[in-house]
């Protein structure tokens, strides 16, 4: 597992933006090989998806051939309600760049049969061909997407009851109104996440210390989700400097130590130049069209 310590929100926004723009240029997609990307709500990852949109209109990376899953939905909010992740998602991101809609596969809460709509989402991400990365946010007790302590480790997409810390911490984008915030979600499991190929968690504020703490310093552990991330092969762990707080010094001296290293993995490689001049011809001949 890899943590990447910045010192501020502003610095996980923009390593993790970077870092999503060089892992997509470097697969090269085509309209025959998706890039499959996994991703997050909340608070959190607001400052990357800004990042990622201010590359794409610097012609930097095109998400014409990405597909994209999101982590959860809630249920019975309606689609256009502004809390909803639909509209999040929409707003925040989709809107702004070049993802063809249907490309986009958010899990729908208002499903008639939402048993079945979870397992028609777990069969189009295998149709997709699995997700190549799989970007999470974690909650302050440590649930990846909605999969609350005590989720199964191998769990897959599926409805979840919300627990009172999950409703208490979301109560914010509900006017502080903890009655207006929605009993039950759909969420990708533990499961889907640890099939990705790869999972970049962004973990941003002091209030998410512990967690991070029990994520990497501490055994694996259903009461703290994100912890099973431990098996799994290439995690890395985006936080900020309020986040550590609950570390040891030591942990944190280790991974500062390979900040040399950290900073090689957002460096675009020569290859990947020639795709970013491919995006641009492209975007060029159809800014000329327009
Ligand atoms: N279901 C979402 C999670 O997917 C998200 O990671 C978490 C953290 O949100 P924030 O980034 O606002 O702290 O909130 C909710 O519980």
């Amino acid at each position: 597992m890899r943590l990447i310590i910045l010192e501020d929100d502003d610095g996980v926004g923009d390593w993790s933006a970077k870092y999503v723009v060089k892992r997509i240029n470097e697969f090269k997609p085509t309209k025959d090989r998706y890039f499959v990307l996994g991703l997050p709500t909340g608070g959190t990852p607001l400052k990357m998806y800004k990042a990622l949109i201010q590359h794409y209109k610097a012609g930097k990376v095109s998400f014409k051939y990405v597909k994209t899953f999101n982590m959860d939905e809630y249920v019975g909010l309606p689609r256009d309600h502004p809390e909803s992740y639909h509209h999040y998602m929409f707003n925040s991101f989709f809107k702004h760049i070049d993802i063809a809609p249907g490309n986009v596969n958010i899990l729908d809460g208002n499903a008639p049969d939402l048993a079945q709509e979870c397992l028609d989402y777990e069969q189009k991400i295998e149709e997709a061909g699995g997700i190549e990365l799989f970007i999470g946010g974690i909650g302050p007790d440590g649930h990846i997407a909605f999969n609350e302590p005590g989720s199964s480790l191998v769990s897959k997409t599926r409805v979840k009851t919300l627990n009172q810390e999950t409703i208490l911490a979301n109560a914010r984008f509900f006017g502080g109104d903890m009655n207006l915030v929605p009993k039950q979600a759909l969420t990708v499991g533990v499961g889907t996440v640890m099939a990705a190929k790869e999972v970049m968690v962004l973990i941003t504020g002091a209030h998410k210390a512990l967690a991070l703490s029990k994520a990497i310093e501490e055994g694996i552990n259903h009461m703290w989700t994100v912890s099973a991330l431990q098996q799994h092969p290439r995690t890395i762990m985006v936080c900020d400097e309020p986040a550590t707080l609950e570390l040891r010094v030591k942990t944190v001296k280790y991974f500062k130590s390979l900040w040399e290293v950290h900073q090689d993995l957002t460096k675009e490689d020569d290859t990947a130049s020639t795709v970013y001049s491919e995006y641009q011809i492209e975007r060029k001949i159809s800014q000329s069209n327009e």
